[in-house]
């Protein structure tokens, strides 16, 4: 069952169209990738799931809720992309502040504060917010997501501009909280990141969805996996013509002939050994969502994956 349907959500700026009429629904449980370029209505979507920014059009629904109700809020925990914290508090005492905004009685505020602390491994809890390192503050501020012990958690760029071991710790730490059960909206630049954590993902473009779909779906209608063929150019009639490879290139002494599937490989082999040569290497390459993410962010309309 969808935790959270999204239908038609539009958001203008004066003449500006920010994200122009998204639908998408999200299950409970999963992890759910929101990528695109610089401006592509990343933030100004996840705003508007969290009931922070209005929509133009269009709704939101949260476990049944809309956005600004109270029971929607208590469900939900938003990390936004750039937090403001209170500089002149510990980390401890912002959080327990937060905790009580909640109404979350205070010992289980502290058991659940310490226990996320704990988790997200931060060490100097007790030191003013304004003296932590970026790190240290980002995992503050996704214990602060975490107070109200949401179901719904929507993450915008948890773990951007971070070292990579704060930021590897920030991507387990989000693994750990979808075993547990939490449905998590997600949004990064650093697509690897999407890639190893998101079961589903949208790729947005100037405020457009262009592309949906889990990942391999994402995959197959972008290219798919392709095969590549390798073969010696020693006493060999040349590349194999059989089954017409998708491309042949001569590559440090050998033939490269990049097919679709696993008949035109055989194909290929029957081929190049027919004509005197050898198949040195077979290699499977499918396309990053690097390389998808930069097709389809071209791509004025989406293809349905
Ligand atoms: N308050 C605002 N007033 C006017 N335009 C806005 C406002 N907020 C966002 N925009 C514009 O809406 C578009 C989408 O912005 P948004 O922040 O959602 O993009 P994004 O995909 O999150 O980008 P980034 O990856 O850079 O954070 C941008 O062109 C941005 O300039």
């Amino acid at each position: 069952m969808a935790i959270l349907e999204v239908d038609d959500l539009r958001k203008e700026y004066g003449g500006f169209t920010a994200v122009e009429g998204s639908s998408f629904e999200i299950e409970r449980g999963e992890v759910f990738g929101v990528v695109g370029p610089n401006g592509a209505g990343k933030t100004t979507t996840l705003k508007m799931l969290a009931g922070l920014i209005e929509p133009t059009a269009g709704t939101a629904v949260v476990a049944g809720h809309t956005p600004g109700e109270r029971e929607m809020q208590r469900r939900l925990g938003f990390l936004p992309e750039e937090s403001p914290l209170y500089e002149e508090m510990t980390a401890v005492s912002y959080l327990e502040f937060f905790a009580d905004l909640y109404d979350v009685p205070a010992d289980v505020a502290t058991e659940r504060i310490h226990d996320s602390l704990d988790r997200l491994d931060l060490e100097h809890r007790e030191r003013r917010i304004g003296n932590m390192s970026k790190g240290m503050q980002r995992k503050v501020a996704i214990a602060r997501a975490l107070v109200n012990d949401p179901d719904v958690l929507i993450f915008d760029e948890p773990a951007s501009g971070l070292d990579p071991l704060t930021t590897n710790y920030i991507i387990e730490f989000t693994r750990e909280l979808s075993d547990e059960g939490k449905t998590i909206v997600f949004s990064a630049h650093n697509l690897f990141h999407v890639e190893s954590i998101c079961d589903r993902l949208i790729i947005m473009n100037d405020g457009r969805i262009v592309a949906r779909g889990t990942l391999e779906a994402i995959r197959e209608a972008h290219g798919g996996t392709e095969y590549h063929v390798y073969a010696t150019t020693d006493g060999s009639d040349g590349p194999a013509a059989a089954d017409s490879p998708l491309e042949v290139t001569e590559e440090n002494g050998q033939y490269r002939h990049v097919v679709a599937d696993m008949a035109a490989v055989e194909a290929v082999r029957e081929a190049v050994e027919a004509g005197g040569g050898r198949v040195t290497d077979i290699q499977t390459k499918t396309p990053s969502l690097e390389e998808i993410f930069l097709e389809v962010a071209s791509e004025p309309e989406e293809t349905e994956a």
